[in-house]
């Protein structure tokens, strides 16, 4: 690579976010937010309730304008040129926008047929499990299959790029699998795709995690970049409450034993396979079972909580 092409030309990212600004009021729900998405690439937002994923995700999709900074996807302005865009990409509405009344089947064959090159939408019916309630008034679906129509409907035009705000919510685990295995192919296929999620296992298969919090990124990277831990670190998971005393006792000084969080604990210093086999006999001799020993780094959960804190807010 010799230079990052220029936005709008066919090879700049999917989604460029500078400094974007959202205002409700006198909300200030997005604050100064940058990130990018690269083509046939997945990111995930992540964040505590309002921390402005789906302000954010509306200016992209071109529901909503910036009021401050910029938005470029697929090097389009997505507020102002949003009738060219809108063809080229996916977006999972709730439920409650589309035709309530629309039969299931219906409402995909419709849009498929408005679509230039679209998905067989008898393929996405089998796919995502819709076969048996093809014929169901769309008001008629439980959460579940209203959220797997809702992703159909998001991906029946074969978009260039795919926007998910929370789509595994309500699904079961087996459709949340079929859903990864979609979003994998999809990848595949070159789609980008901005989701928000508030499970971090969902997270930890992107290629990129932008962690929200007040409006604002805190700390965005790979999965292995952000939980790329300090070494001579050992965490393990155990029943909360253990006394530590006794594993201090057997290590050797210059090593500290906390329990960072409810049953979890974290073992600091020199650590070598010693140090596991301590913990482990700490552990028989305590009459628990440890857990996810683990000399690496942190969990994405823990950064996430390390960084946007343990309080309801
Ligand atoms: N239409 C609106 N009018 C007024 N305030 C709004 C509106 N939409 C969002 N907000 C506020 O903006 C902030 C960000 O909300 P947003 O929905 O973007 O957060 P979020 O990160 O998507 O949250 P969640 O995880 O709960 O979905 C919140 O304080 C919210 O109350």
């Amino acid at each position: 690579m010799t230079g990052v092409p220029a936005a709008g030309a066919g090879r700049a990212d999917a989604i460029e976010v500078v400094e974007l600004r959202r205002r409700y009021g006198s909300v200030l729900a997005v604050d100064g937010l940058s990130f990018s998405v690269p083509r046939g690439s997945t990111t995930v937002l992540i964040g505590p309730n309002g921390a402005g994923k789906t302000s954010t995700i509306e200016c992209c999709e071109g529901f909503a304008p910036a009021d401050g900074g910029s938005v470029r996807v697929l090097g389009m302005d997505p507020w102002r040129e949003a009738g060219r865009l809108r063809p080229r990409i996916g977006v999972m509405l709730q439920a409650g926008g589309a035709q309530p009344a629309a039969r299931t089947g219906e409402m995909l064959r419709l849009l498929a047929r408005c679509s230039a090159r679209p998905h067989d939408p008898e393929w996405l019916l089998d796919v995502l499990g819709l076969r048996e309630v093809e014929r169901t008034p769309i008001r008629r679906l439980s959460g579940g299959q209203a959220q797997r129509l809702s992703l159909a409907t998001a991906l029946v035009g074969r978009p260039e790029l795919l926007f998910l705000d929370e789509p595994t919510a309500g699904m079961d685990p087996q459709a949340r699998g079929i859903v990864r295995e979609l979003l994998s192919a999809a990848r595949t296929d070159g789609v980008a795709v901005l989701l928000t999620t508030h499970l971090l296992d969902e997270a930890e298969t992107a290629d990129q995690v932008v962690i929200v919090d007040e409006g604002r990124v805190v700390a965005q990277g790979s999965p292995a970049e952000l939980t790329a831990g300090a070494s001579g670190q050992l965490r393990f998971r155990a029943p909360a409450g253990l006394d530590l005393h006794p594993l201090l006792s057997a290590l050797p000084l210059g090593f500290r034993a906390t329990e960072p969080a409810p049953g979890r604990y974290l073992v600091e210093g020199p650590v070598d396979p010693a140090t596991a086999a301590t913990v482990a006999s700490f552990c028989a001799r305590a009459g628990v079972m440890p857990s996810g020993l683990d000399a690496g780094g942190r969990s994405l959960e823990e950064v996430y909580l390390d960084l946007t804190g343990r309080q309801l807010r």
